[in-house]
């Protein structure tokens, strides 16, 4: 499934090839991140004076791409786009999918603005989550998800790794994905 998910015919996506396990190898700091089991949300916050979620879309997501309508199981479903920043710098890349069964679960995944998703998923009791999946990007998909997100289209010093996991709470489940950008904190032991 791609990294970027298309927003009525206006965005492209990156076709990127999802792994499991310990990728990526040598730095104990991306990998401590990479397999954050808890609310990523919280964890930035520990990292910064002001936390924020700058929403770039949110909305129906239609077409959807084959293995989208797979995941979902449904003809349509939701997206949010967001940037994950602290103290006004973007650390993280995440999107949100779900389909109209779980926004019926979970009525309050479409009020969100700029709350972040974590904080109201977190909150559950009975929260799961599925394994990690990770990709690395390379430079050209970085550019492109830059170009997309409004980011310096710098190039990376390092590859910029992405995870993703399905959460769980009831008959609610929204498919995470979350890309750690350049120059964040997770990839301070690799530059
Ligand atoms: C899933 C979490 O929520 C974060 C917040 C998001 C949002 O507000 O859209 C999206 C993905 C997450 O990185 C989390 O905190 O772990």
């Amino acid at each position: 499934m791609s990294l970027l998910f298309q927003e009525t015919n206006t965005t492209s996506s990156i076709d990127s090839d999802w792994h499991w396990g310990q990728l990526p190898p040598a730095s104990p700091v991306l990998q401590s991140w990479l397999h954050e089991p808890g609310s990523l949300t919280r964890r930035l916050r520990q990292h910064c004076q002001q936390f924020h979620v700058k929403v770039l879309a949110d909305g129906v997501l239609r077409p959807l791409m084959p293995a989208q309508a797979e995941w979902l199981q449904a003809e349509q479903g939701y997206c949010r786009e967001v940037l994950l920043c602290c103290d006004n710098i973007p650390w993280v890349y995440a999107t949100s999918l779900y389909s109209p069964a779980t926004q019926a679960a979970l009525p309050a995944l479409s009020g969100l603005g700029s709350k972040a998703l974590g904080e109201l998923m977190f909150e559950a009791p009975d929260l799961t989550r599925t394994p990690f999946e990770l990709t690395g990007l390379t430079p050209t998909q970085y550019q492109q998800l830059a170009a997309h997100a409004g980011l310096a289209a710098t190039e990376p010093a390092t590859m910029p790794w992405a995870r993703r996991s399905a959460l769980s709470t009831g008959q609610a489940s929204v498919l995470v994905t979350e890309l750690f950008l350049p120059n964040s904190a997770p990839y301070q032991d690799l530059v």
